[in-house]
């Protein structure tokens, strides 16, 4: 089990793919000053996939940024595998970035002049790596994108974009992909087709990945949803079912008191 030590490093199947540790990020100073997080302890699951959930301003997005090694922290540590992110410079950072971590956004960030198929390889070829071909084929099959590999990104729906995206993470076979809301701007039927892909690259391909998300229904499609209030971890959800979801942000809003559940009797859940 890992003691939570600054640079404790922990090699057992156990390490958690990420971890935080007492994460702490203020804003601005002076009256002005916002603690955007307040000493976040939470660990991420290696091959799962986990939902991040809260009231605007609670500090999702702050919270996952930090743990990509997008902005650094005030205080505390960050873990990707038993490397502390909060201790890197800008190289090693960049590395990091490129070397073992995939992003989904939810504005695509496609480059417009290159077709499908070069924005999925082009992170790996810019990288002065090869493509495993193989892989590339098992993500572009999946993803229904064989036939709209030569297509520029002006020539694809949205939902074909973002899956472009996902590929695109997915390609480096990354640690862990971070996904800010990645259906935000999909009508729900892509929406759908992409949660199916995320939950599948979990499940089937080992994937693991962290999502920021408002919505109940995409957060369900995750194994576990971890709620987030006022800079603070608040709870978490267990096989989250969108009622059990709502019900936990109800909760957060109500109550501010610390959440807990597991899937509700009846076993549904969103596209399941
Ligand atoms: N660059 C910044 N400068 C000052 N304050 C910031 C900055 N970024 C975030 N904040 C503040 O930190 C707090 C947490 O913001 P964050 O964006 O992490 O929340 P969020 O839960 O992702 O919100 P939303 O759901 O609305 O995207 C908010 O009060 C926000 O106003």
């Amino acid at each position: 089990m890992d003691d939570g030590a600054p640079g404790a490093v922990a090699t057992s199947d156990q390490t958690p793919a990420v971890r935080a540790r007492a994460l702490t990020k203020t804003y601005g100073t002076g009256q002005a000053q916002v603690r955007a997080l307040d000493g976040v302890d939470v660990d991420f699951a290696a091959g799962r996939f986990t939902a991040i959930m809260g009231p605007s301003g609670s500090g999702k997005s702050t919270l996952m940024h930090l743990l990509a090694g997008l902005d650094s922290a005030t205080s505390g540590q960050a873990f990707l595998g038993s490397t502390d992110v909060t201790a890197l410079g800008d190289k090693d950072l960049t590395r990091l970035r490129r070397d073992r971590v995939g992003f989904v956004f939810q504005q695509f960030n496609l480059l417009p002049m290159f077709t499908a198929e070069q924005n999925i390889t082009l992170p790996v070829e810019l990288a002065g790596g090869s493509v495993d071909r193989a892989w590339f084929d098992t993500l572009v099959t999946t993803l229904g994108l064989s036939e709209r590999l030569t297509h520029r990104p002006s020539e694809l729906s949205g939902g074909q974009q973002q899956r472009v995206a996902v590929a695109r993470a997915l390609i480096a076979q990354p640690e862990v992909v971070f996904a800010d809301e990645p259906t935000g701007n999909l009508d729900s039927r892509a929406g759908v087709e992409v949660l199916s892909f995320l939950r599948r690259s979990v499940r089937e391909l080992g994937r693991t990945i962290i999502m920021v998300t408002h919505d109940p229904t995409a957060a369900a499609y995750a194994d576990r949803v971890v709620l987030i209030a006022d800079g603070r971890i608040a709870g978490e959800i267990s096989d989250p079912t969108p009622e059990a979801v709502l019900a936990g942000l109800d909760a957060l809003r109500s109550l501010e008191a610390p959440v807990t559940g597991t899937p509700s009797d009846d076993g549904t859940r969103a596209g399941a």
